[in-house]
């Protein structure tokens, strides 16, 4: 199975492009949406944060949802707590992922999309081949946020300049989809895409790699118990 990994900018139209993905019938892991997850109330991982932060961090009127923001906002300017919140959740969200791909694998499915906004920052791409960046302009993506998270210009660049320059994803990208014009020019490129992806040889060979190795292995453990 071939995992292409999608990354790019805040706002610059992740979400939008792994949508037409969806729509095609490819599968797609989010890893934003696993991170939501993982911190619902119930799940093993929300009791360790509940433990770790205190009550302060969880807004019990509502069910004892995580104040997103709030912890967001706490961390952004404290690192030992940025520490400790990644420590707790990033292994879970790994977990959680590696499931959805090992479903995906098992059920022969030819290929899927990787959504993350930290692709190259975690280094996932060493694994990932096929990498797609979505870019726009700086201008485009602060507009895009401030319609969309009701941000202010200052909020919305202080987020750009926390994640890795789009620039720099640029670099490492394999494919760019430009998301500086409107959303039938992003859905054309993203359909291109598609059609490339499908007309690859890669997911096959992978299959025939791993049905012989399959193979191999099976006849020797055979041969082993004979
Ligand atoms: N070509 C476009 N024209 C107009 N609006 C767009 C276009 N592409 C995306 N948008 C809008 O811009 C906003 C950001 O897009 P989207 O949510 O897909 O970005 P994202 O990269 O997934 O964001 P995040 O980094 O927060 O995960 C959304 O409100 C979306 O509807």
């Amino acid at each position: 199975m071939l995992v292409v990994g999608l990354s790019g900018g805040v706002a610059t139209g992740k979400s939008t492009v792994s949508a037409v993905f969806r729509q095609n019938g490819i599968p797609v892991i989010d890893a934003d949406l696993v991170a939501r997850q993982v911190v619902q109330p119930g799940h093993p991982t929300y009791v360790k944060l509940r433990a770790a932060f205190g009550e302060e961090f969880f807004d019990d009127a509502s069910g004892g949802v995580l104040r997103r923001e709030k912890l967001g906002k706490a961390v952004f300017t404290d690192l030992e707590m940025r520490k400790k919140l990644n420590a707790i959740t990033h292994p879970s969200i790994r977990y959680e992922m590696l499931k959805q791909l090992l479903y995906h694998l098992f059920t022969g499915t030819r290929y899927i999309v990787f959504d993350t906004p930290l692709l190259f920052e975690v280094g996932y791409d060493k694994w990932i081949r096929t990498t797609i960046v979505v870019w726009c302009e700086e201008e485009i993506e602060l507009k895009r946020m401030m319609t969309r998270d009701g941000f202010s210009r200052e909020d919305a660049l202080t987020r750009i300049a926390a994640q890795m320059s789009i620039g720099e994803e640029k670099k490492r990208a394999k494919i760019l989809i430009d998301n500086n014009g409107t959303r039938d020019e992003l859905l054309i490129q993203v359909e291109e895409v598609i059609r490339k992806l499908n007309s690859s040889w890669s997911p096959i060979l992978v299959r025939v790699v791993i049905a012989v190795l399959f193979g191999l292995l099976s006849s020797w453990i055979i041969g082993f118990f004979r």
